[in-house]
């Protein structure tokens, strides 16, 4: 089955058209990156795949389900913004809300609950971080949690919403490696909006860049080009490949095209 199916996605704000007549499948296991300019409607992408944009146009499934129906099948990753040092929680309250997060009340951990609790911190190297107060941690420390937080219900895709910002270089590497293991060793989905390719590119199958009202999907090489994002912005850019890493120069503000009143959208290029 399919981790994550999108037929003829499109969404408008009012009269403003983000994207449409988005087709992606993605396979379990594979990652995705996500990149585009801002506003461009990356994370209104991520909140449609979890149920809470309802798009204008088209479906979307998860692991075979509407998002509704699916919210153990999602796991999501958000921003890191560092946590109030009295934050009220230890690092397993914040696991515990991947499983019941969506549920109203208290609650009652159910079966293997608290098994899976234990085994999402151990996945990320955090079982030291159970008892602690999640604020004191430092922010590597809490994306950490985060990330044991969107894994614990075993989910069939994880959407990470540009999880590195604001975490160093060292931490950057430990997150993104802790996501690819995951989804090596559970065939778990990964779509990763992220601004910067360059700290996840050894990780990428396939792009998904989405500008102006347009988008292109395919694998790095044919998707990060000077000609394909000279399209997509309606300037000219430069993509260099240099050892490994990718530099992109000339990126605009706003892409050259982009509408606030809708002309329609020109849909996926070449
Ligand atoms: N509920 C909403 N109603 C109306 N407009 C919205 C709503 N949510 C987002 N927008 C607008 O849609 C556009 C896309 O927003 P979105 O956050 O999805 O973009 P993004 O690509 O993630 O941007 P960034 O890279 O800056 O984080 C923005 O201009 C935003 O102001």
């Amino acid at each position: 089955m399919n981790a994550l199916e999108l037929r003829g996605a499109g969404l408008s704000y009012g009269s403003r058209t983000l994207w449409s007549g988005l087709d992606l499948t993605v396979e379990p296991g594979e990652f995705i990156a996500v990149l585009g300019a801002n506003g461009s409607g990356k994370t209104s992408l991520l909140r449609a795949i979890l149920g809470l944009q309802p798009l204008t146009h088209g479906s979307v499934l998860v692991a075979g389900q509407p998002p509704r129906k699916a919210s153990r099948a999602i796991g999501y990753v958000p921003q890191h913004r560092r946590l109030d040092p009295i934050t009220p929680l230890r690092g397993k309250d914040v696991v515990r809300l991947g499983l019941d997060g969506h549920r109203w009340g208290p609650g009652w951990l159910r079966g293997d609950d608290r098994q899976r609790i234990s085994a999402a911190l151990e996945e990320v190297d955090a079982t030291s971080f159970a008892e602690a107060p999640v604020g004191e941690l430092s922010g590597g420390e809490q994306q950490r949690v985060r990330i044991a937080q969107a894994v614990a219900s075993d989910p069939a895709v994880l959407l990470c919403d540009e999880p590195l910002l604001t975490l160093d270089l060292a931490s950057q590497r430990t997150i993104t490696s802790l996501i690819d293991r995951r989804r090596r060793a559970r065939q778990t989905a990964v779509l990763f909006v992220t601004h910067e390719i360059n700290p996840v590119l050894p990780y990428v199958d396939r792009v998904l860049y989405l500008a102006g009202g347009q988008f292109r999907v395919g694998p790095v090489d044919e998707v990060l080009t000077s000609a394909t994002l000279s399209t997509l912005y309606g300037a000219e850019i430069e993509v260099v490949r240099s050892g490994d890493r990718i530099l992109v120069a000339g990126l605009p503000e706003q892409p050259e095209h982009a509408h606030d009143h809708c002309i329609e959208p020109e849909g996926p290029l070449g």
